[in-house]
């Protein structure tokens, strides 16, 4: 799909826009000096999306999804980095979304203390979860890629449709998980609360919630923090920048790397997001978790 067709706009209506700018601005250069400026007005709304700052078990290589884990030593300073750039770049929060997950939430709390910002509303929300991954949660990727194959674990990870085999009263996390007091806060009853979810389904549970609330905080004119989870990010990304199926399966985030979002009106993107900081170091951290997937050499 090209650049434009992600965000719905057809290739015809792209070359009959630049004839008729092309058009205008030859029968008057001055035309220019008008455009310019309104281009830039296109972008109304700014959205930060951010996956975490490194969790423990991100460290360990280990699905860890609705198991609830603190940052790592590396994670702090990841949330703690990422607060400083986005004060740098002058950024003023006026509403904080996040998951009920203790990562997602500290990594909050530490952006916005490194803001100064620490005032700022904070909301949690299990529909920002990360994706349930069923009977996956604990087991190390690449084990699971010496076992099953890296197709399989690639599938497993980053397929769109795809659902792990779901998460049973045997597994050794299932007590802490549904155990939990947390979860009888939220607007489902726990019975109904996943047992295991595709992407689809994350974006399924998610797009309520971005709809009745978090959209209407950003239609009154405040700039968002999302501070939440990989997969949680990635579905919604797919939803705003109308990625197609198997798109999403390139679409990798690293940890404590805010993206930028400039939305027009209607909340549509009107440029490519943003991963904001070191682009060389951003690259490298991709790699870093794609290649979670894959078998350790040592082990082949
Ligand atoms: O807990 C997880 O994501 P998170 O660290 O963003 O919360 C998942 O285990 C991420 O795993 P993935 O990168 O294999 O999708």
């Amino acid at each position: 799909m090209s650049y434009f067709g992600r965000f719905g706009i057809k290739p015809g209506f792209v070359w009959s826009s630049i004839n008729r700018i092309w058009w205008l601005v030859s029968l008057n250069p001055k035309t220019l000096l008008w455009l310019l400026p309104n281009i830039s007005l296109m972008s109304k709304h700014k959205l930060i999306l951010l996956r975490h700052g490194e969790g423990a078990w991100n460290k360990e290589n280990r699905f860890c999804s609705w198991v609830d884990q603190k940052l790592s030593e590396n994670g702090v300073l990841e949330a703690q980095e990422c607060g400083r750039m986005l004060k740098q770049h002058g950024y003023e929060f006026g509403r904080v979304f996040t998951s009920i997950l203790s990562r997602s939430i500290q990594t909050a709390w530490l952006v916005l203390e490194a803001m100064g910002q620490e005032w700022v509303p904070i909301t949690k929300s299990w529909r920002l979860n990360e994706r349930h991954y069923g009977a996956l949660i604990g087991l190390n990727r690449a084990e699971m890629a010496l076992n099953h194959g890296e197709k399989q674990v690639k599938l497993w990870r980053r397929s769109y449709d795809i659902t792990p085999p779901p998460i049973n009263e045997s597994h050794p996390y299932f007590a802490e998980i549904y155990n939990d007091r947390r979860y009888n806060t939220c607007d489902v009853p726990k019975d109904e609360l996943p047992k295991t979810e595709s992407l689809k389904e994350v974006l399924d549970r998610l797009l309520p919630y971005w709809n009745d609330v978090i959209i209407p905080e950003i239609k009154c004119g405040q700039t968002v923090l999302i501070s939440a989870h990989g997969n949680s990010c990635r579905a919604l990304l797919k939803h705003l920048e109308g990625i197609s199926d198997t798109d999403i399966v390139k679409v990798t985030l690293p940890t404590g790397v805010p993206v930028l979002l400039e939305l027009d009106e209607n909340l549509r993107p009107v440029k490519p997001r943003e991963l904001l900081g070191d682009q060389a170091k951003i690259q490298a951290a991709i790699k870093k978790v794609e290649d979670q997937g894959k078998v350790v050499e040592g082990n082949k």
